[in-house]
């Protein structure tokens, strides 16, 4: 946090910095190449907008350099609204464009912290007969381990405290921060 960018000073700790998430970022890219080698049409990148965002075009860089080939579609979902827990209702805001039977998805996610947006997710896209559904997350935190949602590559376990940056809002700000960190309690005291 010593750039002094403008938003250092809203955050009170740094959870996961910029340097550790472009490690992990090619590691996971590094498996999900090697486990989806064989495949013949591609991989099918499916990222969960908004939060997503920064973490799909780094993943997908990461993963260009090693293969298969991928294309890219997004879906825009939304649970958390303006606040800091889940409405408990997932709503789909964008759909995907394209038919995915028969491909092999794997979807980008930021964050699994319910569990609930992945297991709506990931019936919603079995119903859409994809020939295999599995996820990457860059983030998980404890209490998805509660609700079965099986996700296969996983970035970093985290603390169960409500985390902002690297597509990571609060009322929609703090996602362009580079690192992942925890907001001061004035900053919410403020919204
Ligand atoms: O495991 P869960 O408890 O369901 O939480 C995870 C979801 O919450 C966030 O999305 P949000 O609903 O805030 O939408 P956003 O990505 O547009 O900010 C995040 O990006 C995940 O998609
Ligand atoms: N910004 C943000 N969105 C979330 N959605 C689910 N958990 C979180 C979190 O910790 N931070
Ligand atoms: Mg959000």
């Amino acid at each position: 946090m010593s750039d002094g960018s403008w938003y250092d000073a809203d955050i009170d700790h740094v959870i996961i910095s910029e340097a550790q998430i472009r490690e992990k970022t090619a590691e996971l890219a590094k498996q999900v190449s090697v486990d989806y080698a064989s495949v013949e049409d591609g991989l099918l990148l499916v990222c969960v907008l908004k939060g997503a965002v920064m973490f799909m075009a780094d993943f997908a860089r990461a993963l260009g350099r090693h293969g298969p080939s991928t294309e890219m579609e997004f879906m825009a979902v939304s649970s958390y609204g303006q606040g800091t827990t889940s409405s408990g209702v997932v709503r789909i805001l964008k759909d995907l464009d394209r038919d995915i039977a028969g491909r092999h998805v794997v979807v980008v996610e930021d964050i699994v912290d319910s569990g609930l947006t992945l297991s709506w997710l990931l019936k919603y896209l079995e119903s859409r007969s994809a020939a295999s559904v599995e996820v990457v997350a860059l983030f998980r935190k404890p209490d998805a381990v509660k609700v079965s949602v099986p996700v296969k590559y996983v970035g970093f376990d985290i603390p169960t405290e409500f985390v902002v940056g690297y597509g990571l809002d609060f009322g929609e700000r703090y996602r362009e921060l580079p690192y992942v960190g925890v907001l001061k309690p004035e900053v919410y005291a403020r919204a």
